[in-house]
């Protein structure tokens, strides 16, 4: 299975690019990771392919006069009067090479965006950009020029022309765009061949199954050589198995063509899979976007954590997010008795043996106890240089048979073998249960009655205090009283 963090190259870029968590530039309530900012011996590379800023879509008579009242405040509901708002300031950045998903529930916006950004539906006010050009008031020729030479979209129900084989579908674009047939066609083997459709190509569509028709529908978006491919709820019509098989299949496409993907579903766990980052809709409105990972732990509200309640997270949460600073570790240098002190002071029967930072392998308090009485100091001897190892970006769908298997943490090791961190068991369950692995101060009980003040006008009247035995009837116990 391929890593979703590591799938990207963009999204764990080689030299300084700065992650941060700020304000959406469109949305100051909608908090996302930032753009990438690029160091600058990188040059101004734009490396943004397509832009939504401020759209909004209403459908009725009055559009304009309904997108006023949603600037000032209105829902929704609202402003039924004057038209259904589909998109609501809808405002996103999709960077070149990555898969943005769009995920909202049925009548969210999803495909009224997706129409607005291939120019099928125009913005009833707001602007999108595609590689730097505004497709905003584009001509009609203008519009199908960038359909024909930088979006290409795949549908749910394929779209396929019945009366022609496989790879004359896959060419079908190219000779839209007037390409020879020679040229189309070997174009269209070659995906076809990347996407296991290569003995399929004189077949029919009616001769192949849904998963083998959606293929053909992905062969043709990919044989158009557009950069951007837009895909509408493109697996929903598939059976599970299928679909999972379709999802590993356009990462391992993404990751070798490097194309730009939106990708609507309305299914979270296919999101959290898919995407470099997520946009969710409700009701027109983008109510959060970031990477799988910040939606899954850092739900901008009520609305999203109830969705990402059932998600798959051992699908989407890597050894890196869940994993715990490795306190329980002695250095090959402190020898047996350090090792000794170490697993006597931290109450524990094993810790991992480092050596610079770098992982050498576990020790055990048996192995520590049986060097002692046998009067060996050096530590290496008898270190278990078998432990079991994970990579921060496994996923943990990858990792638990791994945290079965053996009786202490995972040892979480980079590129370098440098020690990162620790997976104890517990972590793991309770990461894949979403309970929350922090422990927090036990809060102290409040004794139920305060005992001085209930006796002290009591007392204070039975010895004849001034305001004891006159306090007011009805008033509370300690009114009055000493405290
Ligand atoms: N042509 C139209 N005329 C009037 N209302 C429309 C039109 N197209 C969409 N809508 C309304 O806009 C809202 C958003 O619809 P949209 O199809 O974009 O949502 P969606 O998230 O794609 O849902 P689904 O997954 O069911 O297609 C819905 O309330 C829908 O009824």
């Amino acid at each position: 299975m391929l890593c979703a963090r590591i799938r990207n190259p963009l999204r764990e870029p080689s030299c300084d690019i700065v992650t941060a968590a700020l304000p959406c530039e469109h949305h100051p309530g909608v908090t996302e990771k930032s753009p990438a900012v690029r160091s600058s011996h990188e040059g101004n590379v734009s490396e943004t392919a397509l832009e939504a800023r401020h759209l909004y879509k209403v459908f009725g008579k009055h559009p304009n006069q309904a997108v006023r009242r949603l600037k000032a405040g209105e829902g929704r509901a609202d402003v039924l009067d004057a038209g259904t708002a589909a998109v609501i300031d809808a405002g996103f950045t999709v960077r070149r090479g990555e898969i943005f998903v769009i995920m909202g529930l049925s009548g969210s916006g999803k495909s009224t965006i997706i129409r607005m950004l291939n120019g099928l539906l125009a913005p009833t006010e707001g602007e999108v950009i595609i590689q730097g050009r505004s497709i905003t008031g584009a001509s009609p020729a203008e519009l199908r020029a960038i359909r024909r030479e930088s979006v290409s979209m795949v549908f749910q129900h394929f779209a396929l022309l019945p009366h022609r084989t496989v790879i004359d579908n896959a060419a079908y674009a190219l000779e839209i765009q007037g390409a020879a047939k020679a040229e189309r066609l070997s174009a269209a083997r070659e995906i076809l061949e990347k996407v296991g459709l290569g003995d399929w190509a004189d077949s029919y569509p009616d001769e192949l199954s849904g998963g083998m028709r959606q293929r053909v529908g992905l062969a043709r978006a990919l044989t158009a050589g557009t950069d951007i491919l837009l895909m509408d709820e493109a697996f929903s019509a598939l059976d599970p198995l299928i679909r999972r098989e379709m999802q590993e299949q356009l990462i391992e496409l993404q990751q070798e063509l490097g194309r730009t993907i939106i990708f609507i579903t309305h299914d979270l766990n296919e999101a959290m899979f898919l995407g470099d980052r997520i946009a969710v809709m409700r009701d027109g409105r983008i109510v959060q976007s970031g990477t799988p990972e910040d939606i899954l732990t850092d739900p901008a509200n009520d609305y999203v954590a109830q969705f990402v309640q059932d998600v798959d997270r051992a699908r989407v949460l890597t050894a890196s997010a869940v994993m715990e600073p490795p306190h329980l570790t002695t250095p090959l240098s402190a020898g047996v008795r350090g090792a000794l002190r170490t697993l006597r002071e931290q109450q524990t029967s094993a810790v991992f043996a480092v050596e610079n930072r770098r992982l050498v392998g576990a020790v055990t308090d048996r192995a520590v106890i049986r060097a002692v009485k046998a009067g060996t100091t050096e530590l290496r001897s008898i270190v278990d240089d078998s432990v079991l190892t994970v990579g921060p970006d496994d996923l943990l769908t990858d990792i638990v048979e791994r945290a079965v298997e053996t009786p202490i943490p995972l040892a979480v090791i980079d590129e370098n073998r440098r020690l990162v961190g620790v997976i104890p068991r517990v972590t793991l369950l309770a990461a894949l249960g979403n309970v929350p692995a922090t422990t927090r101060e036990m809060p102290i009980v409040q004794t139920p009655i305060d005992l001085v003040a209930e006796f002290t006008p009591l007392v204070d009247a039975a010895a004849g205090a001034p305001g004891g035995a006159s306090a007011p009837a009805g008033g509370t116990p300690g009114e009055g009283g000493a405290r």
